[in-house]
């Protein structure tokens, strides 16, 4: 990191707390609104948006979009967020962008919109920041490649790349070889405008928003699901989709950090409205509640398509499990901050299964393993997952020196979290990566101890 950078981290210092009281709204699932920008953008007509998420990734998308034809404006505000509206160009009309498209710390935007230009004749230069820049790009290179895409990458399949998209591009069937939302979701989004049956093998399930949202834009899209579990899924292209109006459900990834805080911090309860309990998101409830978590469902309903419902959540006595690594794909991205509510409880809990956390905005096994360890929980760092001892309750002693979060939003929130529960705080070195998936955390947490 350069000194400019340097001087431009923002650090803070999260100190123990009294009790969580009250009631929040998290703002909009980040799947969900990458996808319903990137797929109003290639509806004929207008979109309308409600409650998308307005953080720093979801607005690289939105640019990206703007920059290939499409009009993405934000009209308003409602109870659950941003008003926005869309207005596409089309499948297979997306323009060529004329500078680089910059997807900052993203990579959904990136992986995702890797596909929709591969079967566009455009060419795309793709950039990010430092963290993006080393994550694997190969993943979707392969699939795209044998669609007919070209790609002229950095080292190792990374960023800056170019991409050469081509049309009509080469239906294929592809076997995941990773459980990964992204890979499938960008072979189904290069499917839309590929003429025939573009088909992903899924042997592991992962998040199902893009099946769910490409069927409400109207979408011929088929899942079967085999015996044992493994789903076919089918898109066939060329494909025209129908404007819609969508409303975001909360995101569960944010409002994790609440959970375990009002689980972990005596006295507390929360009540966190419209979370989206999609089954392929809905991991870590289930894993905390098999810890002695105390989280009751209240008034679950649908929204936009999803599952949804208001979750309270009071402080209970945490007990250590071992995680089922099948569910890993269901909370991938809430690892970290299970870590911080393993660390606290009592015995012992083992992860496995855990490698895609090592090609995350961190490597969030090394990152975490670190960051608790210097808070003073006792953790086992392995290949493919971390081994905690809690403490049974006790707080944390917490950090001297500042937490390292390597520009990663969800370290720098579990630590946040971390030390809320710490006798002596817990440093973190730069809290302005949670603006990408989080912009108001700092706000509502402050609002939940006031
Ligand atoms: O498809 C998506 O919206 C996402 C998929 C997951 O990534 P992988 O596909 O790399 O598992 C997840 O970690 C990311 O935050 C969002
Ligand atoms: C992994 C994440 O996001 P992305 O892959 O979009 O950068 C995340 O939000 O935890």
């Amino acid at each position: 990191m350069s000194h400019a950078d340097a001087a431009a981290m923002r650090p803070r210092r999260f100190l123990p707390t009294g009790p969580l009281k009250g009631r929040i709204r998290v703002p909009g699932d980040k799947s969900i609104s990458h996808r319903s920008i990137m797929l109003g953008a290639l509806a004929v007509g207008e979109t309308r948006v409600t409650g998308l998420l307005e953080g720093e990734d979801v607005l690289a998308t939105a640019a990206a979009m703007r920059a290939m034809g499409a009009s993405v404006e934000r009209v308003g505000n409602s109870e659950s967020g941003g008003e926005w509206v869309v207005n596409g160009v089309g499948v297979g009309a997306l323009l060529q962008p004329e500078a680089p498209l910059d997807m900052g710390n993203s990579g959904t935007s990136t992986r995702l919109l890797m596909g929709l230009i591969a079967s566009h004749p455009i060419t795309a230069t793709f950039i990010g920041d430092a963290s993006l820049s080393k994550r694997p790009m190969g993943r979707v290179i392969t699939p795209l490649s044998q669609m007919g895409a070209s790609f002229e990458a950095s080292e190792g399949g990374r960023l800056p790349l170019i991409l050469k998209g081509t049309s009509p591009a080469v239906p294929i069937t592809y076997r995941l070889p990773v459980a990964s939302a992204q890979v499938k979701s960008a072979v189904l989004l290069a499917g839309l405008n590929t003429p025939g049956r573009t088909t992903v093998i899924e042997p592991v399930p992962t998040r199902d928003h893009s099946e769910r949202m490409l069927k409400g834009f109207g979408a011929q899209l088929e899942v079967e699901v085999e015996p044992d579990g493994t789903r076919i899924i089918t898109v066939t292209g060329e494909a025209e989709l129908r404007p819609q109006v969508i409303d975001v459900p909360g995101d569960p990834s944010s409002a994790a950090f609440f959970i375990v805080a009002a689980l972990l911090v005596p006295g507390s309860e929360v009540l966190i409205e419209n979370v989206g309990l999609n089954p392929t998101r809905a991991g870590l409830v289930s894993v905390l509640r098999q810890m002695g978590g105390d989280i009751t469902e209240v008034n679950p309903r649908e929204v936009g398509g999803e599952p949804v419902a208001d979750l309270l959540v009071k402080h209970s006595v945490l007990k250590g499990i071992d995680v089922d690594p099948e569910i890993a794909p269901a909370m991938i991205d809430e690892f970290p901050v299970l870590f911080v509510a393993a660390s606290l409880a009592e015995g012992k809990t083992t992860t496995s299964g855990l490698d895609e956390l090592r090609v995350k905005e961190s490597d969030r096994l090394a990152v975490m393993a670190a960051a608790l360890t210097a808070a003073g929980a006792r953790i086992e760092e392995r290949e493919d997952g971390l081994v905690i001892e809690g403490t049974g309750g006790e707080a944390l002693p917490g950090t001297e020196a500042a937490i390292a979060t390597h520009l990663d939003h969800r370290i720098a929130m579990s630590m946040a979290v971390a030390g809320l529960v710490s006798r002596g705080g817990v440093e973190v070195d730069d809290t302005r990566p949670i603006a990408t998936s989080f912009p108001v955390f700092e706000s509502m947490l402050a609002g939940l101890v006031a």
